[in-house]
């Protein structure tokens, strides 16, 4: 487990980086999410040891993380750092032995790697003669290579196509599933979305909100329902305590206001929660006629984001 504790770091005046705490958890793939600018990679960086922080501590299963430790973690950096006439296996072994591998281990694992990744045919290729997307696979297999005890990647799906995202996201799975925690950052809120299993969204170096991604799910979203019925369903935006979102005839989207009192009105027990009130709902509509669809709208991770930051 990795623990980030209270970090913080400033440029001159500004702060770059505010008292700065999460966790990146065991087989757990955790998204780093935050706008341009927002302390992202100074954090990884100051994890990674490249950077010092200010204040605040990094812990390595509960210990402060020292350079040995420091040798056991992988890293893709922002700023990608190949030599363009090396070949690629020979620049992922090259890259392996710099973490002190065998040599005959950091080429098994090269060539494995670029096989999983889709770069065999590509293996013998100067890196510089690889498309930008191949390169980006090279250097995702340079921050493997050495079986890191984890992976810290900044940025690691900009520039690639939707296949090489799906190469890549089977990658970074396969490391989690064996138990290495992952922390990438990403400015798809999309792929972060389908990939992480928890999120640290930062917004002018502060964390804004963290958890894993169906804790902030149900902690931020709307509680959002979709109404399907045979006829018109505008009659929902009278149901007290219903804010109408979306009508396009018989189908209605709505929040539930926490505040409002139940509907009674309609036929449902009084109510404490919105559980109950979306029950009320539905008992409205049936008592109208047949339900062909009901259930609440699980919020988007954009929806969420926009909300907290
Ligand atoms: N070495 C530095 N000197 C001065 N300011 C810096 C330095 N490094 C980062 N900053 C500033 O700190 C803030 C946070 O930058 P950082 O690169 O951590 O953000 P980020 O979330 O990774 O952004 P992006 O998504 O654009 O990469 C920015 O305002 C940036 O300009």
């Amino acid at each position: 487990m990795l623990q980030v504790r209270s970090v913080s770091r400033s440029f001159g005046e500004l702060r770059a980086v505010d008292d700065v705490s999460f966790d990146v958890a065991p087989g757990r793939m955790t998204g780093f999410v935050g706008a341009n600018g927002s302390g992202k990679t100074t954090t990884m960086r100051i994890i990674l040891g490249v950077l010092a922080a200010d204040s605040g501590t990094v812990l390595w299963e509960n210990r402060e993380v020292t350079q040995t430790v420091r040798q056991r973690f992988g890293y893709m950096p922002e700023e990608r750092g190949l030599y363009p006439k090396m070949k690629a296996a020979e620049q992922v072994a090259y890259l392996g032995r710099l973490h002190g591998m065998e040599r005959a281990a950091a080429e098994r694992n090269a060539a494995a790697l670029l096989e999983q990744l889709g770069l065999a045919e590509r293996a013998d290729d100067p890196v510089e003669q690889l498309s930008l997307g191949n390169q980006q696979r090279v250097q995702i297999a340079a921050a493997l290579v050495h079986d890191p005890g984890l992976l810290i990647l900044d940025e690691p799906f900009s520039g690639l196509d939707p296949l090489a995202i799906e190469i890549v996201l089977s990658v970074l799975r396969d490391r989690a599933s064996r138990g290495v925690p992952v922390l990438f950052s990403s400015h798809q809120l999309d792929v972060v979305e389908r990939l992480c299993d928890d999120l640290v969204i930062i917004a002018a170096g502060a964390v804004a909100a963290s958890g894993s991604r169906d804790e902030l799910r149900r902690q931020f979203g709307p509680s959002r329902f979709q109404l399907v019925v045979d006829d018109d369903a505008g009659w929902v935006r009278d149901v007290p305590g219903v804010r109408l979102v979306e009508l396009d005839g018989p189908r209605a989207v709505f929040d539930l206001d926490e505040e409002s009192p139940p509907g009674d009105a309609y036929g449902a027990a009084p109510a404490g929660g919105a559980g109950d009130r979306d029950q009320a709902v539905l008992q409205a509509a049936l008592q109208r006629g047949p339900v062909r669809s009901y259930g609440p709208v699980v919020p988007s991770l954009s929806e969420i984001f926009k909300e907290v930051v």
